[in-house]
């Protein structure tokens, strides 16, 4: 039974993940190795987090096991940003990665190469802001993120790929009617409700920018180890799905 875009949008809320602690008094002075450090082992703990968010995303673990793990494969560094955005909304200047680790763009530039994607990051903070993004927009627009991330088909294009692929399709809409029916509750005038909507889909391209610069980042941080790996997704999907499916997973 399909779900109405209001009873989509209690799911999606009732699946945001748990605000995350370093539980590590910061120690400073901040050098590049602690921060990176820290963030490290605060992504970490967040990648465990949004696998359980991305599977309590009706439809999410219908989808074939590849497009589950390409899709979080391709787009969590975004879902990481555009939560960090969210948490840092109230606070212009600041990127709160956790309430134990916040870092201005000063301390940011500690970091060698980091203070080009802060501004990004800060800049996009802004434009939440300033749009007064509300918190049901908001976990809509992650989970378009996840549904929207990857469209390449893989190599082997078999049946369950092709009813896959529309079922994602079908997922992405669903979320899309949930993000209208979101904005249509703000008592904006039709005009306006789809120029918001545009506006908040036109943050998605910058969300992407910034992810793809901070892949690359990562990647000169020579920190390849801890780019989550294709297999420890498929690991964490298939470890996940094992300990709650209710039908015994075809072997
Ligand atoms: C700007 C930039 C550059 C970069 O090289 C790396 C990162 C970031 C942001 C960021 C991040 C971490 C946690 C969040 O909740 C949100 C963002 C990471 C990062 C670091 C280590 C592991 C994974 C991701």
């Amino acid at each position: 039974p399909s779900l109405t875009p209001e009873q989509l949008i209690g799911r999606i809320m009732e699946a945001e993940p748990p605000e995350i602690y370093l539980m590590k008094d910061m120690n400073r002075p901040l050098t590049e190795a602690n921060v990176m450090m820290s963030l490290t082992n605060l992504a970490d703990k967040e990648l465990v987090h949004m696998i359980t968010w991305a599977k309590k995303i009706p439809g999410f673990v219908e989808l074939s096991l590849v497009d589950q793990v390409h899709l979080l494969e391709c787009c969590w560094l975004e879902v990481l940003m555009i939560g960090l955005m969210w948490r840092s909304v109230d606070h212009p200047g600041k990127l709160i990665f956790s309430p134990d680790l916040s870092l201005s763009r000063e301390e940011g530039s500690c970091v060698q190469g980091f203070v080009e994607i802060f501004d990004m990051l800060l800049a996009a903070t802004a434009r939440v802001r300033e749009l007064k993004l509300q918190r049901e927009e908001y976990v809509c627009l992650k989970a378009m993120i996840l549904l929207n991330s990857n469209m390449c088909l893989s190599s082997s294009e078999g049946s369950e790929e092709v009813q896959s692929r529309s079922k994602l399709l079908c997922l992405l809409d669903a979320v899309t009617d949930a993000l209208v029916w979101a904005i249509a509750k703000t008592g904006l005038s039709f005009r306006q409700q789809y120029t918001r909507l545009a506006h908040l889909l036109m943050l998605l391209s910058h969300i992407r920018h910034a992810s793809n610069k901070g892949m690359d980042h990562l990647h000169c941080m020579k920190m390849k180890n801890m780019v989550p790996l294709y297999d420890l997704l498929l690991e964490m999907l298939d470890a996940h799905i094992m300990h709650n499916s209710r039908l015994p997973r075809r072997s």
